[in-house]
């Protein structure tokens, strides 16, 4: 397949965020003339720096949409069941619709038991296997997992043809190269799963129409990986040299080669939030009947 644009162009996630939020602004007006308020809880363990970013991206972005929101804040050194009954608490609150649990977990805890306690219908992150599951049979019932589904829509709301494209997802995470992959084998793409194993790393992502890097390396990602004219979509969040957040590609070197690419920050994570509002709004509408 060949990508049309050949110019670098840096594809920023804000216009797709703000679609996202103007259709749901509409929809959580009609829910609260009936009385129903969608509301997120958050469920942090400690202060990362990660999980703080997406805490007040999240925050704000409910906020403009019309959603409540409340953090449930742990402390470090949490024991398993403490961890596991707050999120019973959570399971059988009427008023939350949705809980996101930051990851990965403190070691203590063990996120695979901790996995099957969620609700799987407030689950907006795709932490229940039931979720994942659903992914993998193509079942759009359920949560795909949030910045999976902004790499997506990212790349429809730039028409960027997917249907038989060659695309790389170079990571292998739960978190996002394993459902990105899926997601986009949904979309009728072909994928190939590259990770720390993978043999001529650079040969295979050089075929790639588009690249999505998840790989967690900061600008690991340069010019010899990439095809001319490829869309690169970049979900790393890292802290370069300097302490700026950077990504996984080193936008600056694949810029002229590469036909579009996200940008490290306002890229993909500034849409994951808005993902995060939708999925919350789909599981109040599905917990009220409607
Ligand atoms: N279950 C789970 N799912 C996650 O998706 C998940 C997680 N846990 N734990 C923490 C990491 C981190 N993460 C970010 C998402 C958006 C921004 C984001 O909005 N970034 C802004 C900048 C935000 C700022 O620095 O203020 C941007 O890229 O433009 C950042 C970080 C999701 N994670």
């Amino acid at each position: 397949m060949e990508v049309t644009a050949t110019k670098g162009q840096i594809i920023k996630g804000k216009p797709v965020a703000d679609q996202i939020s103007e259709n749901l602004i509409k929809e959580v007006n009609e829910l609260v003339k009936e009385g129903i308020n969608p509301k997120l809880a958050i469920v942090r363990v400690g202060a990362k720096g990660n999980d703080l970013a997406y805490e007040r991206g999240a925050l704000k972005r409910c906020q403009t949409i019309g959603i409540e929101t409340e953090v449930i804040e742990l402390s470090e050194d949490i024991t398993q069941e403490e961890y596991e009954k707050a999120l019973r608490n959570l399971n059988e609150n009427k008023d939350i619709h949705g809980i996101l649990c930051f990851r990965p977990l403190p070691k203590q805890l063990n996120e695979e038991e901790i996995k099957y306690v969620i609700s799987p219908e407030k689950d907006v992150d795709c932490f229940s296997p039931i979720n994942s599951a659903k992914i993998m049979e193509g079942d759009t019932s359920g949560f795909p997992p949030c910045t999976p589904t902004a790499v997506v829509e990212i790349l429809k709301h730039y028409n960027v043809e997917l249907q038989g494209a060659n695309i790389v997802v170079l990571g292998r995470s739960m978190v996002v190269g394993k459902p990105t992959a899926m997601l986009l084998l949904n979309e009728n793409a072909t994928v190939t799963i590259c990770h720390s194993r993978t043999k001529n790393l650079e040969k295979v992502t050089s075929e790639a129409d588009i690249l999505i890097a998840a790989v967690g390396r900061a600008k690991m990602i340069k010019e010899n990986f990439i095809k001319k004219g490829a869309v690169v979509i970049d979900v790393g969040i890292n802290v370069d040299e300097d302490g700026k957040l950077c990504g996984d590609v080193d936008t600056s070197a694949v810029f002229d080669k590469a036909s579009m690419i996200t940008p490290v920050p306002a890229g993909v994570g500034s849409v994951t939030s808005s993902i995060l509002a939708k999925h919350v709004v789909k599981a109040c509408k599905a917990q009220n009947n409607k």
